[in-house]
């Protein structure tokens, strides 16, 4: 195999067996009886085939009866990245689904979200967000918090404990007509912004970084957007939002906006739309829009769950993917309600046959795809693709050790069915039960393990 072998540290461990993962070329590559060894610092040393044992052992110096063997029904896969959830919602996911995005905002979401200012339930939400999400197999998280930024260091912290990839924004917001008290002004925001991405980048966690988060156009003013654009120019930062979730707040932005040509404009002309940006839904964006997202670099985050549940509207991903815009898969806990990838790899299957219902000339997309949006998809929507995504050499190892066997697990396997029927049968049927370990940066983070207290 070329380009799989990378000068590096000593081994750390090495495993056998299947390992099914995406590249640029194939949604879906599949590697049986493959040997993969993890140096020390958590990287991908190599990847080869099992007959080329002596050699790698030779070559990296690592003895062959340290070598970790799979079961005939377990196979890795890269971590699953969820490009887009609001961690300070996770206390109500499952509920509150009868309303349309800014209703929903207004009665549940902000009386909740104003909650945060305390410390300990800010903790105990923020805890079993991670832990949740972790069992599920989600190793990356883009995560919205709240306006306020201590809960916000907070989640970065326990994200941290627990061993997860994080990017974590403090919600900046100037503007709020529903829930008045749930607001800051825009230097407020703007102080607050900066002392967050100071005081997180101080902590050095290496696997945690802040993403500058204006929670969306209709909930800050033009001037609060322009300094956000420059707080993320200046420190070269990410940039988080909403965008063109229905066609209400569509409307309402283009009030509140006159003077832009469209909502992406919007953002556009405050320098939030770059290579390091994802945007939420982008249900309703014209083809134009979608051009603009990719001459800037800027991507989506695909969140299907969150669109039936608020009944907003139905992302044609194959639209998306045909303007070349980087697109990922997102949970928008708590708009979703699954806070697992596995729910959102299902839900875009099924908005996608919503598509092919409505118009049999659509072309569905194959669980392959998806799964490929889901890992190295979102690694891209994120800009984090030098570093996760898929099993290339040199990158991190955040991956799954699936069983689709798993005893007591969802999933009645009759036969041996080969590794590409057992991934479509996880996807569409498996849950954290099937998921053995997980690890992230090369580290066992599952079976979790309780952070020491300080
Ligand atoms: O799904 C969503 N969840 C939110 O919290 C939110 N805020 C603005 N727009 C939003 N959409
Ligand atoms: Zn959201």
């Amino acid at each position: 195999m070329e380009n799989s072998v990378r000068p590096s540290s000593a081994i750390a461990y090495v495993y056998r067996g299947t390992f099914v993962h995406s590249t640029q070329q194939t949604a879906l590559q599949i590697l049986e009886d493959a040997l993969l060894g993890v140096d020390t610092e958590g990287k991908i040393a190599f990847i080869g085939e099992g007959k080329e044992l002596e050699k790698l052992s030779q070559t990296f110096g690592f003895s062959t009866s340290e070598v970790t063997q799979l079961e005939q029904h377990e196979f890795f896969m890269p971590g699953m990245i969820d490009t887009h959830i609001h961690a300070s919602q996770y206390s109500y996911a499952g509920t509150a689904l009868d309303l349309p995005l800014l209703q929903w905002l207004n009665t549940y979401t902000f009386p909740v979200e104003s909650r945060f200012k305390d410390l300990e339930f800010a903790h105990r939400v923020y805890t079993q967000v991670v832990k949740r999400t972790l069992r599920n197999g989600t190793t990356t998280a883009c995560y919205f918090a709240t306006i306020h930024t201590d809960a916000s260091l907070l989640l970065g912290k326990i994200a941290n404990d627990f061993g997860q990839r994080a990017m974590v924004g403090k919600v900046c917001m100037d503007r709020n007509n529903g829930v008045k008290h749930y607001k800051e002004s825009a230097q407020e925001s703007q102080d607050e912004t900066c002392r967050f991405i100071k005081e997180l980048l101080n902590k050095k966690y290496p696997l945690v970084k802040p993403v500058v988060t204006p929670r969306f156009a209709p909930s800050c003013t033009g001037a609060l957007l322009g300094q956000l654009g420059a707080i993320a120019k200046n420190n070269n930062l990410h940039i988080q939002s909403h965008i063109s979730e229905n066609v209400e707040e569509v409307q309402l932005v283009k009030e509140l906006f006159p003077e832009s040509e469209s909502y992406t404009d919007v953002y556009h002309k405050y320098n939030l739309l770059t290579d390091k940006t994802v945007m939420a839904h982008g249900c309703h964006l014209t083809d134009e829009e979608l051009d603009l997202f990719r001459e800037t670099g800027a991507s989506l985050s695909h969140c299907p769950n969150s669109n039936f549940s608020l009944c907003s509207g139905v992302l044609n991903v194959r639209n998306v993917l045909k303007h070349k815009v980087k697109l990922g898969l997102g949970t928008d806990v708590a708009g979703g309600y699954s806070a697992s990838m596995l729910d959102a790899v299902r839900r875009t299957l099924d908005a996608s046959k919503v598509l092919t219902i409505q118009d049999p000339e659509h072309n569905t997309l194959t669980f392959e795809e998806v799964f490929r949006l889901a890992t190295l998809g979102g690694s891209q929507a994120l800009s984090l693709d030098d570093i996760t995504g898929n099993f290339e050499v040199g990158k991190d190892f955040d991956a799954l050790r699936v069983n689709v066997a798993a005893p007591d697990g969802p999933i009645d396997l009759i036969q041996y069915e080969g590794p590409k029927t057992h991934l479509e049968k996880f996807l569409n049927l498996g849950d954290d039960r099937n998921i053995m370990e997980v690890f992230v940066a090369g580290r066992k983070v599952l079976p979790l393990t309780e952070p020491t207290a300080e």
